[in-house]
């Protein structure tokens, strides 16, 4: 009962935190990014949505305005394609010009990977480095000379567990999210002397969404599985707002036992290591038995819109 009550109480403080600033969402059209929009939406935020699919963004606006008090005039649709770095000047100017501000950009859009290294083309890796990492900064090297202007904001950027450690058959979108957290740790010491601008790096394990379904090389792969065993999207997106509003760092958000591992990882490397050998065994073990299925379809799609 007390836990409940103070959880209620910690969501009132962060919406009240939230409520009135200006948030561009990428990857806004399904999953984390969706969700986020909702939640943000009903603190009062006033929302910028970016993902490929404009009809799905125009979808989630109008959940938005159905489930909060925002207006038509509150949400700005602006399609990007994060991987199309060439857009984003143009893009972001668009976004600051809407508003007169951009208080928060939350980068989220990204896709995973689903592959053993010795089957995955090389194509793979830099599709992942292009969207996962590049794509990200190209947008917060737009965006940053906006805040540093005004001396304040944040940047919040959905890492993952695989930003801090190494998980099999994903070796490519680790990378990618370790390559984020090493931009972002380094860029927050740059900007010691804005005080007021935050750099938030979020670290979920698994969460409930499309993301399996879109993987690089995921066609065949557990795409409808059996997904109860991952956090809800509302769950994490909830924790994911308090920490925004309190301006942490970085957040640990996840499951057990998945929790327990970015502690190992974190304090115990040696032990993390020796259990990330035995589960990956296993895990390597399921997939090939599943190979059969994924060579019979096309395994490599860097292009497909989802
Ligand atoms: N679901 C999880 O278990 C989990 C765990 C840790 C981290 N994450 C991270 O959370 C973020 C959101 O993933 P999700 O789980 O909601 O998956 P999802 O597939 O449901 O959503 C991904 C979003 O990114 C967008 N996107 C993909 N390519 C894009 C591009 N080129 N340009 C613009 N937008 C693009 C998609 O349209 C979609 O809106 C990702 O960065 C992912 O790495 C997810």
């Amino acid at each position: 009962m007390l836990i409940h009550f103070t959880q209620q109480l910690r969501k009132l403080r962060a919406a009240d935190k939230l409520c009135g600033k200006v948030v561009w969402i990428t990857g806004a059209s399904s999953g984390i990014g969706e969700e986020l929009a909702y939640q943000l939406a009903k603190t009062g935020a006033s929302l910028i949505l970016s993902a490929r699919r404009e009809n799905e963004l125009h979808r989630v606006k109008q959940n938005c305005i159905e489930q909060s008090r925002l207006q038509e005039k509150d949400i700005l649709v602006l399609p990007l394609d994060l991987t199309a770095r060439g857009s984003h000047e143009a893009i972001t100017k668009t976004a600051i010009e809407h508003f007169g501000k951009i208080d928060i950009l939350l980068n989220n859009g990204g896709r995973s990977q689903r592959s053993l290294c010795l089957e995955t083309d090389l194509d793979v890796y830099q599709a992942l480095m292009e969207l996962n990492y590049l794509g990200t900064v190209s947008l917060v090297k737009c965006v940053l000379p906006h805040l540093v202007e005004r001396k304040r904001g944040q940047i919040v950027t959905i890492s993952s567990v695989a930003g801090l450690a190494g998980v099999p058959l994903a070796s490519g979108y680790s990378a990618s999210k370790h390559a984020l957290q090493g931009f972002f740790n380094s860029l927050r010491s740059e900007l010691a002397d804005f005080p007021e601008i935050t750099i938030s790096s979020v670290c979920p394990g698994p969460v409930q969404s499309q993301i399996i379904k879109n993987a690089f090389t995921g066609d065949a792969v557990n795409s409808d599985a059996d997904q109860s065993h991952k956090m809800s999207t509302s769950r994490c997106v909830s924790l994911i707002l308090v920490g925004m509003a309190n301006n942490v760092k970085e957040m640990w958000i996840s499951e057990q036992p998945f929790l327990l591992f970015s502690y190992m990882w974190q304090y115990t490397p040696t032990w993390a290591w020796w259990i990330t050998d035995l589960f990956g065994k296993r895990r390597v073990k399921n997939f090939k038995a599943g190979m059969v299925c994924v060579q019979l379809n096309s395994r490599f799609s860097p292009c497909k819109k989802f």
